[in-house]
């Protein structure tokens, strides 16, 4: 213990509960200064950016709430981090920086030189984990090579003893302020210039309380059909928890601390839930390991892989204009609320890639900048799953099935109802294929296809077999 004082550097680990780093910074003693330095420029082409900045804005919002219920004060600082926090220990005389880990390439390059650079300055640092259940250095195949497929990476992984989540010893922390120091939270010019966003304060109520309140509330019931459920987009089958996870309002300490204690993991919901929160440790784990995969597919055999670019088909994809309800439907729902059902991410990501034959990157862009959930790592196992292109990643000559799936997974319609207003009328029969109802159904349905809703953007079995005319090149070069 001494009392110096400590930066508490805070990045994607937006709570106080659970917070490592925090409590590093409680237990060293000495008052302890919480900074959120803005410094887009050090991810580059990955910088947030879009719905996940206005999250991060509200997550900032009340974090910042929460710090002064506290007794503290978290600062906002924007530039280069290195450079501003050189500018701080200077101004606030602080002798410790202490912060979590993160994982993408830029970050870990980033972190280890201003870690160097502040130790050679005298500067007591520490980095903590409090985003993962298992850092992707201590997980590794038995020849000590990272995983490329899932399973195995879980069977190892399963057993291993969780940590609890940290106990954060609010009362005894003491806080710098100072009212004079750094910006305000407006001054960070997170919230796009675009209005759009204003649309999805209706969706999500961002802070840690609500992520803790939306954990339990699927814990109380939806988990325990969650195997089935999960599934299907109409119904309110999955936790939500993507944007908080990923802006850290919420742990995986915590999320399945809370499993646990509520939960037989021997039963098939809560199991399969479990396997999804490794599922995001699993994408943390490739991308650590594979920091270029954001840019580049895990297989190499695709880098040459004969993509079209027409931006005309990727604009009537990111308006939701194919043709395919189902795709339609996913599309605006993730434009109208800043997130989409998994089941339906598959399916938009599969048509795209595959029917359409559009880079994946140019689909994990949109996503990037449309998901309030938008996580380099999950966004970017995702993509290269779809593209058949990734790590355990699905055939590229398995092709989804728009209709069928849409039968499958939506088979009253409902979710393509309420996100495609225009079929709301068209008999469930035809409403995942709309163009096979006879004229006088579509006139009665009030829908003229071509007119009200477009005629699908590409023949199915058309796409399907150009698809696999594109992979049969591939594989033989
Ligand atoms: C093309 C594509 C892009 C995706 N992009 C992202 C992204 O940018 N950010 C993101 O968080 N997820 C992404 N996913 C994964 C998944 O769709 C979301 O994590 C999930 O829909 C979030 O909803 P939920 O919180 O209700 O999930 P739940 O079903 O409640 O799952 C709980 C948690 O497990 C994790 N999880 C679940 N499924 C996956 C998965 N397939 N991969 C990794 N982690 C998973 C998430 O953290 C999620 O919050 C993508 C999937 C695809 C197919």
């Amino acid at each position: 213990m001494s009392n110096k004082l400590t930066i508490l550097w805070l990045r994607q680990d937006l709570r106080l509960n659970d917070n490592s780093a925090l409590q590093a910074a409680i237990e060293a003693g000495g008052p302890i200064l919480p900074v959120y330095i803005d410094d887009r420029e050090a991810m580059g082409d990955w910088a947030p950016t879009g719905a996940s900045l206005w999250f991060l804005h509200r997550a900032l919002e009340s974090l910042e709430a929460s710090f002064k219920k506290s007794g503290g004060q978290l600062f906002y600082l924007k530039g280069d981090s290195l450079a501003e926090l050189k500018a701080l220990i200077d101004s606030s005389g602080a002798g410790r920086v202490y912060w979590n880990r993160r994982y993408e390439g830029p970050h870990r390059e980033r972190d280890a030189a201003i870690k160097k650079a502040l130790r050679d300055a005298g500067i007591e640092v520490k980095s903590c984990n409090t985003s993962l259940l298992n850092e992707p250095h201590t997980v590794s195949t038995g020849s000590g090579q990272p995983y490329k497929v899932y399973t195995p990476y879980w069977r190892n992984v399963k057993e291993r003893k969780l940590e609890p989540p940290v106990e954060v010893d609010l009362k005894t922390a003491d806080f710098y302020t100072n009212k004079s120091m750094g910006c305000q939270l407006e001054d960070l010019k997170l919230l796009p210039d675009h209005p759009w966003h204003r649309k999805l304060e209706a969706y999500w109520d961002v802070s840690e309380e609500s992520a803790m309140k939306y954990l339990d509330k699927f814990l109380a019931e939806p988990v325990a059909a969650y195997d089935t459920d999960r599934d299907l987009p109409r119904v309110a089958g999955t936790s939500r928890l993507s944007p908080y996870l990923h802006w850290g309002l919420i742990g995986p300490r915590q999320v399945m601390e809370r499993l646990h204690a509520t939960h037989d993991l021997r039963e098939q919901g809560p199991q399969t839930y479990a396997k999804e929160i490794y599922w995001r440790e699993f994408a943390y784990n490739v991308l650590y390991h594979f920091p270029h995969t954001p840019d580049a597919p895990l297989q190499e055999k695709y880098a040459d892989f004969p993509w079209e670019y027409d931006k005309s088909v990727l604009k009537q994809w990111q308006q939701g204009r194919t043709g395919y309800p189902i795709v339609d439907a996913g599309m605006r729902e993730l434009y109208e609320t800043g997130w989409m059902h998994n089941r339906v991410r598959m399916i938009v990501s599969s048509l795209l890639v595959k029917h359409l034959l559009q880079d994946w990157r140019d689909g994990a862009r949109w996503f990037w900048d449309t998901l309030v959930d938008a996580d380099l790592a999950s966004n970017t196992l995702g993509w290269q799953w779809s593209g058949g292109c990734g790590a355990d990643a699905a055939p590229y000559f398995r092709i989804f099935n728009p209709m069928t799936q849409g039968k499958k997974f939506d088979p009253d319609g409902d979710y393509v109802k309420h996100w495609v207003p225009e079929l709301k009328h068209i008999p469930t029969k035809f409403i995942h294929e709309p163009w096979e109802a006879p004229p006088s159904v579509l006139e009665q349905a009030g829908c003229q296809l071509g007119e009200d809703y477009p005629e699908p953007i590409i023949d199915h079995k058309k796409g399907r077999e150009r698809a696999l005319a594109a992979f049969d090149k591939v594989k033989a070069s």
